[in-house]
């Protein structure tokens, strides 16, 4: 991917040559095409590739959300950058055969290069171990990457004008920040046999011990074992995570709310309550009062119930298991899955993962096996690519890459508010039976084509306006 060259027809080393493009690539020699369009798609192909000054890693990943991807690579970003990629695939048969070695080797290229891009992957279970005859049921590996890169994960609809909320109140987007480390993701979590006893116990380093708790005592007869949970997290990364969500409400220009269940949970989600609080009064009570925001600590039922009744416009700062659940309610409220967008950003704001909130997208890769036509929305894949160049575009100091990425996330949203688009938003936007009826909305790749065609003509007047920018 690093070849550079300028996109002439008969260049043997553009993209546009290639015989693995489908029929539609050839648009240009169809006289049934509106001239300007024609005109447009040849003045692209002139411009010489965008240079990205330093790598972006990519991890790759599993079933429809790699489909998409790997369509996303060939039509919206090969043929405009000149990038260099260090690419790993995360895909499940990778994991497998490197014992997930390259989820570990994939973490480190990111804290070295400090932005990527990820494809949903399929974190596995029983089932999974048995349809890919792997080894183990390897952990997560978002679960092992942000516990590495230990950040908050942002997620944020991509709000589009004629795709109307489930949630009809929904004005502005509801911003959720996601701590990304400890918790669920990184607990132990056990079977437990009848007749037997599980303590909490607290060493110091060397071993001797400082308190010792009963969790419960597990009953005799068959149905008398269970299972049990032991989860942790730090005071350090709860500071960083508050710090995160303060800094992120302050440049947005968000309110904002912490949920917990301290009265529950009181010593664990108190933690969290108290570090968000004292850090606020110390640091941000004077900057929120400047900006005319204001902070709140919330118990999670009552904040969901508000953010309900909201009209949108805040940051909700969640707990690892909240956000990811609360960040897919948020998403379909606004529309779709296939819209919301996900960042990890590490304390420092330095380091930059970028993906979609949702997942492999199973069901729709099931179909793809078949051979049958699938409708899967890549926006939110799309602008993941867009937020990962941004970031380095920002590192690199590189404007026209920084112009590319914002022309890229703004080529999905025009082309849907001209009225392209996938079968999940063709519902939200007619209803269940209209929305379905296949000339309502389009395939996966005729919406990528879609998207590559208003791209180019954004790229022409960004290389018309700026030549000098370009290698
Ligand atoms: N970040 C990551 O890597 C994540 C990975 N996963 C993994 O993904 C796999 C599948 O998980 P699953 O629970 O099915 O969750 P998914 O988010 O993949 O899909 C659930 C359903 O949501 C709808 N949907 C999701 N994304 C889109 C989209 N882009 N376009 C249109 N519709 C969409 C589809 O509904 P419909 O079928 O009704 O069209 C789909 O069947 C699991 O193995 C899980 O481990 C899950 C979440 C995140
Ligand atoms: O890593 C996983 O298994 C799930 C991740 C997930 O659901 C998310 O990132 O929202
Ligand atoms: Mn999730």
């Amino acid at each position: 991917m690093s070849i550079s060259g300028c996109f002439v027809q008969d260049c043997p080393r553009v993209p546009w040559s290639l015989s693995h493009l489908s029929p539609r690539r050839e648009r240009d020699t169809d006289t049934s095409k509106p001239r300007e369009i024609r005109a447009t798609m040849s003045n692209v192909r002139c411009l010489p590739r965008i240079r990205v000054r330093n790598p972006l890693v990519e991890l790759d990943g599993d079933e429809q959300a790699r489909v998409i991807w790997h369509q996303i690579k060939k039509q919206l970003i090969e043929p405009y950058l000149d990038l260099n990629i260090v690419y790993f695939d995360l895909g499940l048969p990778v994991r497998d055969a490197t014992n997930d070695g390259v989820t570990l080797d994939a973490a480190r290229a990111v804290q070295q290069h400090r932005a990527a891009v990820k494809a949903a992957t399929i974190t596995p279970d029983e089932a999974r171990v048995q349809e890919f005859n792997l080894k183990r049921m390897y952990p997560s590996p978002n679960g092992t990457l942000r516990n590495i890169l230990n950040g908050t994960v942002f997620r944020e609809p991509i709000l589009v004008n004629n795709v109307p909320r489930l949630v009809p109140g929904w004005q502005k987007p509801i911003v959720i920040a996601r701590h990304g480390f400890g918790d669920q993701y990184k607990a132990q979590d056990v079977r437990v046999p009848p007749a037997s006893r599980v303590e909490l116990c607290i060493l110091t380093a060397d071993g001797k011990e400082i308190e010792r708790r009963e969790v419960h005592r597990f009953a005799a007869g068959e149905h008398g074992g269970g299972v049990a949970l032991a989860m942790f997290n730090t005071d350090e990364s709860i500071r960083n995570f508050g710090k995160s969500c303060f800094e992120f409400a302050l440049k947005r220009k968000l309110p904002m709310y912490l949920s917990t269940k301290n009265t529950i949970l009181k010593a664990y989600d108190g933690r969290w309550r108290d570090i968000f609080q004292e850090l606020y009064d110390r640091d941000y009570k004077e900057r929120f009062a400047q900006a005319s925001l204001g902070y709140e600590h919330r118990l999670i039922d009552d904040m969901v119930a508000q953010a309900l009744k909201s009209a949108g416009g805040f940051l909700w700062a969640c707990k690892n298991y909240d956000g990811d659940v609360q960040s897919d309610i948020v998403a379909q409220g606004y529309g779709s899955l296939g819209l919301m967008s996900s960042v990890l950003l590490t304390p420092d704001g330095n380091t930059l993962l970028a993906e979609a909130a949702h997942g492999t997208v199973t069901r729709h890769y099931r179909l793809h096996q078949q051979g049958k036509e699938t409708s899967t929305n890549s926006v939110a894949s799309i602008v993941a690519w867009a937020r990962g160049l941004a970031h380095r575009a920002t590192l690199d100091e590189t404007p026209d890459v920084l112009q590319f990425a914002e022309a890229l996330e703004r080529s999905c949203i025009e082309v849907i508010q001209g009225g392209k688009m996938t079968k999940d938003l063709s519902i939200a936007v007619l209803g269940p039976e209209l929305g379905c009826k296949r000339e309502n909305y389009l395939t996966t790749e005729e919406f990528i084509d879609a998207v590559q065609e208003q791209l180019e003509t954004h790229l022409v007047s960004i290389g018309q306006k700026s030549p000098q920018q370009r290698i």
